[in-house]
C-alpha cells in the first residue's frame, strides 16, 4: 500500500507524512527532496513552477512509487501532485504524458495506491505559511497552487480530509481506512 500526502504548499503535508510514516512505521518519501535544485530556486524566488519544470520532479516520484510496490512493501509518498495529470504521471510515469489528450486528462486509479487530499481554505493555509520558518517555499505563491490545484474525487482512489483537524485526528481516519481494507 502506498498513501501519497497531496494537496498545495502549506496544507500540511510535510507534517502528516512524518506523523504516519512514524506511527505505521512505513518509510517516508518526502517530494521537496527530490526537487532540481532550479525547481528550488525558482520557488525561493516567488516564482511558481512550471509543467515543464515539475515533470522530471514528478518521474522520479513516479519510480520511487513503482519501486516500492514491486518489491511489495508500504510506503508514504509526500508530493503536492496539484493536477490531476500530476497524479497521473506518479501512477503511471511518462505513459501518462502520451496517453492524455490536452486538457482532457482521464484519470485512473491503481490498486493499493491512495491518495490522501489535504484541503483548506487559502486564508488558513496562508496563516499557516506565513508562520512556518525556515521553508523556501514563499507564502505568495500560495494563490497560484489553489489556481493550478484540481481536487481530486473519493472515486479516484482519494481520502478528503479537513486540515482544521488535528493531525492526531487525522491519523486516526487513515489507520481506520487501513482497517477497513484488511
Ligand atoms: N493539522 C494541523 N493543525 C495545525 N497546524 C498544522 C497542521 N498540519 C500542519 N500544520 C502546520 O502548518 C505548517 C505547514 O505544514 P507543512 O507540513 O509544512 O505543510 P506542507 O508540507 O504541505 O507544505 C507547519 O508550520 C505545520 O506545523
Ligand atoms: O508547485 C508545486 O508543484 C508544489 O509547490 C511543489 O513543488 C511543492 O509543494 C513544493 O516543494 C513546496 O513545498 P511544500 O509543499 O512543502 O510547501
Amino acid at each position: 500500500m502506498i498513501y501519497v500526502v497531496m494537496g498545495v504548499s502549506g496544507c500540511g503535508k510535510t507534517t502528516l507524512g512524518a506523523f504516519l510514516s512514524h506511527k505505521l512505521g512505513w518509510p517516508l518519501h518526502e517530494g521537496d527532496d527530490f526537487h532540481p535544485v532550479e525547481n528550488v530556486e525558482k520557488m525561493s524566488r516567488g516564482e511558481p513552477l512550471t509543467d515543464q519544470g515539475r515533470l522530471p520532479w514528478l518521474l522520479k516520484l513516479h519510480d520511487i512509487i513503482q519501486r516500492e510496490m514491486s518489491s511489495g512493501r508500504n510506503a508514504i509518498v509526500v508530493c503536492s501532485a496539484l493536477r490531476r495529470l500530476y497524479g497521473q504521471v506518479l501512477l503511471f510515469g511518462s505513459k501518462a504524458l502520451t496517453s492524455s489528450e490536452p486538457g482532457s486528462v482521464a484519470t485512473c486509479s491503481l490498486p493499493g495506491v491512495w491518495f490522501l487530499f489535504l484541503y483548506g481554505t487559502y486564508d488558513m493555509i496562508h496563516t499557516r505559511m506565513v508562520a512556518r520558518r525556515g521553508h523556501f517555499m514563499q507564502p505568495d505563491l500560495l494563490r497560484s497552487q489553489f489556481e493550478v490545484l484540481e481536487p481530486p474525487a473519493p472515486e479516484e482512489n482519494a481520502i478528503l480530509l479537513d486540515i482544521r483537524r488535528s493531525t492526531d485526528d487525522i491519523c486516526r481516519e487513515i489507520q481506520e481506512h487501513l482497517r477497513q481494507l484488511s
